[in-house]
């Protein structure tokens, strides 16, 4: 399967309240995947809820990913996303099986992604590309980057950090495959726009 389009990962106090509802406003506008994100210890509500996500995403026929945790992706039979220290690749590989998704932030090091190939990455994630309210410390990517990526890997390529309507064409037309959004998506003011949104990004990957 070819990973191409809206990338929506959830945020636990952007979302708080409104959690599954946001979440399938956004499944019903077309989200290929959904990440997990939850940076709490709170293990028992990590778990609930990414059993809820899980069984939402089945009804709506997408992947959910969780973030950062790859047992829990185990015990889910679902993907996981993988920073630079959350844990080895290729034993992750092992433990989810060949056909489980597995991402990989590479910031903005083509190497990190040629070696992320190696061991076995569904797809490499660079960023950020904007300002970003979630995550305003990341490290920046440039768009000559992508032209790099796209030239050397045969990977999808995922692009993340202050992604908005307003913003996403010209990743697209640098060739992205994913847009990874958190605040773009669900900083909306209601159910309705997180849809309208949803589509929006869909339409510009002509998805
Ligand atoms: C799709 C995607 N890309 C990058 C990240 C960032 O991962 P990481 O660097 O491990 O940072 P945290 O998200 O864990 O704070 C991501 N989660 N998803
Ligand atoms: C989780 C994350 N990782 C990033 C990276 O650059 O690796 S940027 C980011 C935050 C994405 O949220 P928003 O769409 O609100 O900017
Ligand atoms: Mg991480």
């Amino acid at each position: 399967m070819k990973l191409r389009g809206l990338y929506a990962i959830t945020d636990s106090q952007l979302l708080a309240g409104k959690f599954l509802s946001y979440v399938e406003a956004a499944l019903e506008g077309g989200v290929t995947l959904l990440q997990y994100r939850d940076k709490s210890s709170d293990e028992a509500r990590r778990l609930r809820e990414a059993e809820a996500l899980r069984d939402l995403c089945e009804r709506y026929k997408t992947q959910l990913i969780i973030n950062d945790d790859a047992e829990l992706a185990a015990r889910l039979n679902v993907g996981v996303h993988l920073g630079q220290t959350d844990g080895p690749l290729s034993p992750t590989r092992a433990l989810l099986g060949r056909d489980a998704i597995i991402g990989s932030t590479c910031h903005a090091q083509l190497g990190l992604a040629e070696q992320a190939a190696k061991e076995g990455a569904s797809y490499v994630a660079f960023g950020r590309f904007f300002n970003s309210n979630t995550k305003p410390g990341a490290p920046t990517c440039s768009l000559e980057l992508l032209d790099q990526a796209r030239q050397q890997l045969h990977l999808p390529i995922c692009a993340i950090g202050g992604i908005t309507l307003d913003n996403a064409a010209p990743l697209v037309a640098h060739g992205v495959d994913l847009l990874a959004v958190v605040h773009g998506l669900f900083g909306a003011e209601s159910t309705a726009e997180v849809t309208r949104r949803a589509r929006a990004f869909n339409e510009l990957l002509k998805i």
